[in-house]
């Protein structure tokens, strides 16, 4: 094999069973990592299948030519109602014309639009209310936080249609559907024995679902829901009605409304669960009763309270806890594997034959060279702050990816992080709740991780300074 020569295990060089246990088990992420402590920044994890370590290949896997390498079958997995959307489409010349058609709705200068940004503020402001109801008493930060997140990204794609779940039965069971799922095996079953899952759904029918809480509400809203002219879904409606008019370009076909669903419903998953988890895991661990975490608190609100009307562009302190938080705690922690263009190409220098599937993970680029991030599992937001080393960290902070193909609603989750910790550190401090005996342990799905048993008890106490 023209992989021969690279450092791993034999038996990974022999047969891809060992890779695929891992993924079964959810447990690929700290595999890969462990290998890569092993053998180093490049490793050979699978018969065909690379993981890198370093900024030299994230650049070129993932961003050379504009939107780096096509995305292999996995990404299949990812399309919704029979119909691809952009995060599943693998060849980035479709890709890039999908994206075309609104991704003018996820940059910041539409975002700081007041129309647009007033909707996550008021969501933001709706967390705030609801714990100030319930302050001494325990309250489960993962369900506010994933509500949160939900009403946030619902919004954005469907205003005035979006959820309330903070507040509204009716969403919050919308959210627990979507964040209490349990798919990681059934999507590796999926993904390795196609005929077998084939069958399987036909008995039983699982797969592309029309029904539920979220399908019934995405389809809804795409067919014929009224939204404001700022949302994602009415751009994607002029897009298609454009493209519809005009008869001749061939690389993206026009769209109807299944199509928009799937598009739609891809982004509405893609927002909850990252968003909340990474807040999670971020207010859990500010909330511990160590020092440092308390240390954190006070900087914070320090800042906060200091500026309180300062644009969040405007508040260093916040946006070093917001990208620390992001470092150490990953929302989606795992490789994204990509396929060497045929003809084949150099990874950091490593020649590859077209059709190795080659990936670099956040977990790892976080942690394994400890030039760039010191003591790698500390969490110290002033890191950030420091100037000497600050390119080389921020060429390894991988949280949303990189190049065109990496997370389109950056800007959108760091303003919901950001104004969402604003609202809360300005007037609270938050302390783990003497009845909290949860796991709080990163526990993998098929793309992003969680914390293990999906719950965060935290008290929330007014600050000193506001009594
Ligand atoms: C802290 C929160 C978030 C993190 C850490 C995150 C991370 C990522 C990453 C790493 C990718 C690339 C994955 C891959 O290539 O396999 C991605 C893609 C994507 N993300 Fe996010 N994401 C976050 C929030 C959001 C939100 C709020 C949205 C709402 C729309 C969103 C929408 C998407 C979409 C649509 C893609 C596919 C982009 C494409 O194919 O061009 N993400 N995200």
């Amino acid at each position: 094999s023209p992989l021969a020569h690279l450092p791993g295990p034999t038996l990974c060089a022999l047969t891809r069973l060992p890779l695929m246990y891992h993924e079964f088990c959810g447990n690929r992420r700290k595999f890969v990592h462990a290998l890569h402590l092993k053998y180093g920044p490049v490793v050979r994890i699978a018969p065909n299948e690379v993981a890198f370590a370093n900024r030299e290949a994230a650049k070129e896997i993932y961003t050379s030519g504009g939107s780096g390498y096509d995305k292999p079958p996995f990404y299949d997995l990812f399309s919704n109602f029979d119909r691809p959307n952009m995060f599943s489409t693998l060849e980035k010349g479709k890709h890039a014309g999908i994206k075309k058609r609104f991704a003018d709705r996820y940059s910041k200068s539409h975002l700081m639009d007041p129309d647009v940004a007033s909707v996550i503020q008021d969501h933001a402001e709706a967390l705030v209310a609801k714990v100030s109801e319930s302050l001494g008493t325990s309250q489960d930060i993962y369900v506010l936080l994933h509500c949160f997140a939900l009403d946030a990204i619902t919004g954005h794609l469907f205003h005035p249609r979006g959820l309330h779940s903070l507040n509204d039965p009716a969403g919050l069971k919308i959210m627990q559907e979507l964040s209490y799922s349990n798919g990681l095996r059934r999507a590796f079953f999926r993904l390795y024995f196609p005929t077998l899952w084939k069958v399987y759904s036909k008995l039983t029918g699982e797969g592309n679902r029309r029904e539920g809480l979220v399908a019934t509400y995405v389809l809804e809203i795409a067919r014929d829901g009224t939204v404001a002219s700022h949302t994602v879904l009415s751009k994607i409606r002029t897009a298609n009605a454009r493209k519809s008019a005009s008869s001749t370009a061939s690389d993206t076909p026009p769209w109807d409304w299944k199509d928009t669903a799937s598009e739609c419903m891809d982004h509405l998953v893609a927002g909850i669960d990252t968003t909340g988890d990474g807040l999670c895991f971020l207010m859990h661990h500010l909330s511990l009763p160590t020092a440092a975490s308390q240390r954190v608190q006070q900087r914070l609100h320090d800042e906060l309270a200091q500026n309180p009307e300062a644009p969040l562009d405007d508040l260093p302190y916040l946006d070093a806890v917001v990208k620390e938080g992001l470092r150490v705690w990953s929302p989606i922690p795992m490789s994204f594997p990509r396929v060497v263009p045929s003809g084949g190409r150099f990874v950091d220098g490593v020649s590859l034959p077209g059709g190795t599937i080659v990936s670099c993970q956040p977990y790892t680029m976080h942690r394994l060279d400890t030039g760039v991030f010191p003591d790698p599992e500390a969490f110290v937001p002033e890191r950030w702050l420091e100037r000497e080393g600050v390119m080389e960290r921020n060429q390894y902070f991988f949280a949303f990816a990189a190049g065109g193909r990496g997370c389109i609603g950056k800007h959108l989750a760091l303003l919901e992080m950001k104004m969402l910790l604003k609202e809360v550190y300005s007037r609270y401090r938050t302390c783990i709740a003497p009845d909290m005996t949860a796991s709080m342990e990163q526990d993998d799905q098929t793309i992003s991780s969680r914390p293990k048993d999906q719950k965060c008890l935290v008290l929330f106490e007014k600050w000193d300074d506001d009594l």
